[in-house]
């Protein structure tokens, strides 16, 4: 394991029954020092699980999970969680509710752990990381006398306090308030990253995983979709899961004739597949973000506004095309039109991806750009 790689998983595959696919399977896996890594996924693809192999609560049955650069999970090799120096923050808190926020926070240094041996060390790492979590006056509070944002910063102090290679948090936002939720993520990152600690963090919302994450991991059915920076899965998603997972973006039916790729908003050139020996009459589906849909009042169009989301900021259109299909276009506030006229829709080549229309190919690389 390089230097540089606080974790590494290879081959990690976990089932839990026969007859039942495997809830994780064959992942693969590095995590640099200092990493914020995000699983992201829809409910049941595996996340929790492959976080909770890598915290020791579950044994996988194939694959190796090593943590500073120690084995802890491998063919006969086996390390108990309390021995994998790592942190855990949960959904739900999981706070002592008889101790006060100091307390729980020293809970995990009395553990025998042999980086605070004296008293003195354990209250001064207390002090240090209620500070690190903004928590100064509340340290005698109970649980019940906290908010849940305050309750969840003493679940991460305590998981901090332990100085450990890894924190490890599951869907920790998900139990509070939208408000509170967007603050306690950037709050999060922040405390993260001032203590230079490497963590993994789970969730389903794309918006939080892409605002705290130095990378993404997106799964689908126990896999690995795709791994990297948030801008490069936006920008280029590998497969039409991944597109749609994380865009949202319109897909719409190309087909190709002389040099042009047809389609029912129009011909594109797409002269990234210029190159390319494409067959004539070859069907792909186009990936268009909303964003790039671009919209103009027209009498003459065939696409018809058929609902107009306000959402302050921004405007989100529905748009029906000849055949019926309805595309989203997502503008700004200002472009304001009503509903019922029609619309020409345009949209930059650039802007386009072509997709292999067959499931089989969805994993490869997209076509274009
Ligand atoms: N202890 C278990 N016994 C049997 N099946 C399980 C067990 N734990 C999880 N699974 C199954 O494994 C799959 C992955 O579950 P997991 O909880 O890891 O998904 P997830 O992505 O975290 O979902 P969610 O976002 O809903 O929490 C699911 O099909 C789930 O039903």
């Amino acid at each position: 394991m390089h230097p540089s790689v606080i974790l590494h998983l290879e081959g990690v595959t976990k089932q839990f029954s026969p007859a039942i696919a495997p809830a994780v399977a064959s992942i693969n896996l590095s995590l640099n020092v200092g990493e914020i890594l995000v699983f992201l996924g829809p409910s049941g693809c595996g996340k929790t699980t492959l976080l909770r192999l890598i915290a020791g609560f579950e044994q996988p049955q194939l694959g190796t999970i090593e943590i500073n650069g120690k084995i802890v999970a491998g063919l006969n090799q086996w390390i108990p969680p309390e021995q994998r120096d790592v942190g855990m923050v949960f959904q739900d808190y999981a706070l002592f509710p008889h101790l006060t926020v100091a307390k729980n926070i020293a809970f995990g240094l009395r553990q025998g752990n042999k980086k605070f041996e004296t008293k003195r060390q354990i209250a001064s790492r207390v002090t240090e990381v209620i500070s690190l979590v903004s928590l100064e006056g509340l340290e005698n509070r109970y649980p019940h006398q906290l908010s849940g944002g305050q309750q969840q910063r003493v679940a991460l102090a305590r998981a901090l306090a332990p100085r450990p290679a890894l924190v490890l948090l599951d869907e920790p936002l998900s139990n509070l308030d939208a408000q509170i939720r967007l603050k306690l993520r950037q709050e999060l990152r922040d405390i993260l990253k001032a203590a230079g600690t490497s963590a993994i963090f789970v969730t389903h919302d794309q918006e939080e995983a892409f605002a705290i994450s130095d990378r993404v991991a997106i799964m689908q059915n126990g896999h690995i979709e795709q791994i990297g920076t948030a801008l490069e899965i936006y920008q280029m998603p590998r497969s039409r899961f991944v597109a749609e997972f994380v865009t949202q973006a319109n897909f719409v039916t190309a087909h190709y004739r002389g040099r042009l790729w047809e389609t029912e908003l129009g011909s594109f050139a797409l002269p990234d597949l210029s190159q390319q020996d494409i067959p004539q009459g070859t069907q792909v589906e186009l990936m268009i973000r909303q964003e790039d849909l671009q919209i103009h009042p027209d009498e003459q169009a065939d696409v018809v506004i058929c609902d107009r989301i306000f959402l302050g900021r921004e405007l989100i259109y529905h748009l029906r095309t000849a055949s019926g299909q309805v595309l989203v276009a997502r503008t700004t506030s200002k472009m304001l039109l009503p509903v019922g006229i029609c619309v020409k829709v345009t949209v930059e080549e650039t802007a386009l991806y072509a997709f292999p229309i067959h499931a089989k190919a969805l994993n490869k690389q997209p076509l274009a750009i």
